[in-house]
């Protein structure tokens, strides 16, 4: 077992059993709830429930999947939680990916101004990033995590053996905050991965740890975001506009494949503003083009895209905000673009080719 601390809670790093026998021991909740989906309730909890033996638990379903992350779904959890009488001193406990920690985290902390929650990711993009560092919230108006919260767990519970079940396009999706980890501090580890071709193989055991690593130091540098940590939201500002366009579409995206494709859009940025190389945008363009091929985008989307961009978190005044890179493993924040840049960043990758499928 491996433990990180970040702030008051510690970060367990191995079979789930022992992880929450820790957590419970000498802890009193009057009460347990686990909040699944339908897939988290079919392939987790089973491996789960009989680390809870001798503590009964309810468990709260909701729709799975980024369309559900949203005030509906919170209700229906608030729900759950009334009807029970769940008390201040009720435990959530969130065991499934990034929807689950962002928005049970978030339902959580409101319900009676806050009732406390442990993170239990079961995704590899939750178990690298989602889970911790206190972000909670839901999408609103196609603005991904607009309402919500900062909020820390009481513990990040991760058991790399949840992945087993998760499916590769999953794989891939959690991968791209990996390569964004690597990206904006890790050189090192850039170099090695750019050359990975097959994520089945991985060792995600190993690579973990150390992606989490960039993470927690981080945030434990500026928790609340007033400044480096905006680092880890490179990519994000396309990111997140051409996920939250996608998800109203037949061909939704995953987070981290709208991810990768705000990466290259920024890495272009990062090229033309801050001189990132030309060979390590290459380099970064063509290992997110073979790994994630090439998602469309349209020109005709472009008007709701800087709409979305400019309602980004991070955003100071009018003033769209990115966080990019001078270098492979370095990042600058608080960096703006004009709207012709943007748009110069969005046709760059229009006009790449698209990958032969592998
Ligand atoms: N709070 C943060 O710092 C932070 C960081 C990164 C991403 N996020 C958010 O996380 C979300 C994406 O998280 P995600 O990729 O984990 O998505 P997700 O929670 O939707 O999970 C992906 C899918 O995998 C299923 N699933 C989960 N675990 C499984 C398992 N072990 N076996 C089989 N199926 C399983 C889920 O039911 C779901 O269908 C986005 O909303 C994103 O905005 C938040
Ligand atoms: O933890 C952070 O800070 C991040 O930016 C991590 C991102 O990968 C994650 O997608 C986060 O939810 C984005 O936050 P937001 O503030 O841009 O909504
Ligand atoms: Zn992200």
């Amino acid at each position: 077992m491996q433990t990180l601390a970040l702030g008051s809670y510690h970060i367990h790093i191995g079979p789930i059993g022992p992880s929450v026998s820790a957590f419970l021991k000498g802890r009193h909740f009057s009460q347990l709830f686990v909040l699944v989906d339908e897939n988290t309730k079919a392939h987790c909890w089973p491996a789960f429930a009989p680390a809870l033996s001798g503590y009964p638990s309810t468990l709260i379903e909701i729709p799975a999947g980024e369309t559900h992350k949203n005030i509906a779904t919170c209700q229906l959890i608030w729900e759950q939680l009334m009807k029970a009488s769940a008390a201040r001193d009720a435990l959530l406990i969130n065991l499934g990916g990034g929807v689950i920690g962002d928005m049970g985290g978030f339902a959580a902390s409101t319900f009676k101004r806050g009732i406390p929650f442990i993170q239990v990711p079961t995704t590899l993009l939750s178990q690298v990033d989602a889970s911790i560092g206190g972000k909670l919230g839901i999408d609103f108006m196609q603005v991904k995590n607009s309402i919500g919260l900062f909020s820390d767990p009481q513990a990040v519970l991760i058991d790399p053996a949840f992945l087993r079940t998760l499916s590769g396009r999953e794989i891939r999706s959690g991968y791209a905050e990996i390569l964004k980890h690597s990206l904006i501090a890790d050189a090192g580890q850039w170099g090695r991965l750019n050359t990975l071709a097959q994520l089945d193989t991985a060792e995600w055991s190993e690579i973990i740890p150390q992606s989490l690593l960039v993470k927690q130091r981080i945030v434990a540098a500026d928790p609340f975001e007033k400044g480096i940590r905006k680092a880890l939201n490179f990519g994000h500002t396309i990111g997140h506009a051409v996920e939250g366009i996608a998800l109203e579409t037949d061909t939704p995206l995953l987070h981290g494949e709208a991810i990768a494709v705000g990466m290259i859009c920024e890495a272009w940025l990062s090229h033309k503003k801050l001189g990132l190389p030309q060979e390590t945008l290459h380099t970064i363009t063509n290992y997110l083009l073979r790994v994630y091929g090439k998602p469309a985008i349209h020109k005709t989307d472009y008007t709701a895209y800087l709409q979305l961009m400019g309602n980004d978190k991070k955003n100071e005044g009018q003033a769209i905000n990115f966080s990019l890179l001078p270098a492979a493993g370095q990042v600058e924040v608080n960096c703006t673009a004009t709207q012709e840049q943007i748009i110069g960043a969005l046709d760059y990758y229009r006009q790449l080719p698209s990958p032969a499928p592998s």
